[in-house]
């Protein structure tokens, strides 16, 4: 069977999206989204998106990582979704509502509400998720929140790029505490309107960029008093405003982009 597809990235985390508002598509194993993320024998994505009609919404967005896993969230796909359809619109995802607002170039979503209990996130047991009593070598004593899927924040006084999130992201992302497994935010705090992040995805490792991660992170950060509402987050494909509403919400705004259309036939990768 041939599908459609579109290429598009957000700050350099890439996806396929796969368009089924239209017309129903086969739901494909998560053997088939690995071949297809492959980036030597497949296409190459970090997440694969399926578009489809929602009871809901505007639109049901499915995201898949890499390692072909199911999952809640996805910033940076969010925008590039947004830039997709063209206008503003509801988007049900498997973590909840999320509203978009496609700009130039650029989108604005409405992330929702973080969660910071424990059993949100979640963790293997009760914890005080605003300062965790745990640590990895030089990463300690991180907060965790779920914005649609979980993240842990790990806050350096040095250069993040210090870190060696290649070794300790991949440890930290398996280990038991964190039952659904877990993204992990390296971050520098530069100064109260801006910060410095590096993201080992769960499910897809070190991205360029990771939308989700830049919220969690500035979701902790606010909470511990770091920053103010409104913040800027750097990672290595570029900056994302974050912001916290009056009620306490999450915004993100950044750039998305479509790359390439093309097609290719399923049954090449089953
Ligand atoms: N790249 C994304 C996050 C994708 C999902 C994540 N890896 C997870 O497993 O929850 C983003 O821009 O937020």
């Amino acid at each position: 069977m041939r599908l459609s597809f579109i290429k598009m990235h957000g700050l350099g985390n890439d996806f396929v999206i796969l368009d089924g508002r239209g017309a129903e598509l086969p739901r494909l194993s998560e053997a088939q989204i690995r071949a297809l993320a492959d980036r030597h024998r497949g296409i190459g994505f970090d997440q694969l998106i399926v578009l489809a009609p929602s009871d809901a919404a505007d639109f049901a967005m499915r995201i898949h990582n890499a390692d072909g896993g199911e999952v809640g969230a996805c910033g940076n796909a969010s925008r590039a979704v947004a830039v997709l359809h063209g206008k503003p619109a509801q988007v049900e995802t498997a973590g909840g509502l999320i509203a978009v607002r496609p700009g130039d170039g650029q989108a604005e979503v409405a992330m929702g509400q973080p969660r910071f209990e424990w059993p949100d996130i979640p963790l293997a047991y009760a914890m005080d998720t605003r300062d965790m009593p745990v640590g990895w070598d030089m990463l300690e004593r991180p907060g965790a929140v779920n914005v649609g899927n979980p993240h842990v924040v790990f806050f350096v006084d040095n250069d993040v790029a210090d870190v060696p999130l290649d070794r300790l992201g991949p440890e930290i992302e398996h280990d038991p505490m964190f039952p659904d497994r877990i993204n992990v935010n390296v971050a520098q705090i530069v100064s109260r309107e801006a910060i410095v992040l590096r993201v080992w995805e769960r499910g897809a490792g070190l991205t360029l960029a990771c939308g989700t991660g830049a919220c969690a992170t500035a979701a902790v950060a606010y909470r511990r008093g770091l920053v103010d509402a409104q913040v800027s987050v750097t990672l290595p494909g570029g900056t994302l405003i974050i912001r916290h509403d009056e009620g306490g919400g999450l915004h993100m705004a950044g750039p998305a982009q479509e790359s390439y259309r093309g097609t290719f036939d399923l049954d090449d990768f089953s």
